[in-house]
């Protein structure tokens, strides 16, 4: 089946903010943490940014080929939010085609590319140097769809629980990406 944008999905060139500050992608409250910034683009797309920090090296002055794998992780994860579904990776495949230095911005792209069932496949690519640089990194992913019951099983209860019950409509929403 051919994704479908949500239509109350943000519009193309939205910030999508955290769904989580303890989030190692995107929250704003983890310090060696990506600060990973993903907006909306066109269709079922997201572009984002991040910049390697010393705290993300696996080699002297290079990126952590696990932490790159995060960045893409997170990019396509935040795709669930213009489908407005709550998703986790089942299976990531990555490419490192180019070394990463500290200091590198790398530009990222991903795409919800099919959906079958529960089943929402996906792909990103990371650039380097600028958006249409040479790319650095991709990835195709699968993510499968759960309830929010996936997390406050095999999660930290109180937290859903309070996100659950947070009066602000969009922040609830955020937290657990689902249909309003
Ligand atoms: C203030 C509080 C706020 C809280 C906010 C919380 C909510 C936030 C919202 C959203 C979170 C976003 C987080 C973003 C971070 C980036 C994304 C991540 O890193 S997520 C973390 C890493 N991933 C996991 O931890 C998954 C661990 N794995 C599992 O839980 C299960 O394995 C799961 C759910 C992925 C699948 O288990 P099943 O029991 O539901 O599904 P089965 O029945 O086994 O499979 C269904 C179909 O999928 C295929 N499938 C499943 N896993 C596969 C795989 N690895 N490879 C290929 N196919 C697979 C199967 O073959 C099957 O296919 P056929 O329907 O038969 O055609």
């Amino acid at each position: 089946m051919k994704p479908v944008r949500h239509p109350d999905a943000p519009l193309p060139g939205e910030l999508l903010g955290a769904h989580y500050e303890q989030c190692f992608g995107c929250g704003g409250a983890q310090s060696h943490g990506l600060h990973l910034e993903a907006r909306a683009g066109e269709g079922v797309t997201v572009i984002a940014e991040f910049t390697v920090q010393p705290a993300h090296q696996g080699a002297p002055g290079l990126a952590h080929g696990g932490v790159l794998a995060s960045a893409l992780d997170e990019t396509l994860g935040s795709l669930n939010w213009l489908l407005r579904t709550i998703a986790v990776t089942g299976r990531l495949e990555t490419d490192f085609v180019r070394p990463v230095p500290v200091g590198t911005t790398l530009y990222l792209e991903a795409e919800v590319t099919a959906m079958a069932g529960r089943k929402i496949y996906s792909t990103a690519t990371g650039r380097i140097g600028g958006p249409e640089g040479p790319v650095a990194v991709r990835a195709d992913a699968l993510f499968l769809e759960v309830e929010v019951e996936h997390f406050v099983h095999h999660g930290r209860e109180e937290e859903i629980q309070a996100a659950m019950s947070d009066p602000d409509q969009v922040r609830r929403a955020r937290a657990f990406e689902v249909n309003p």
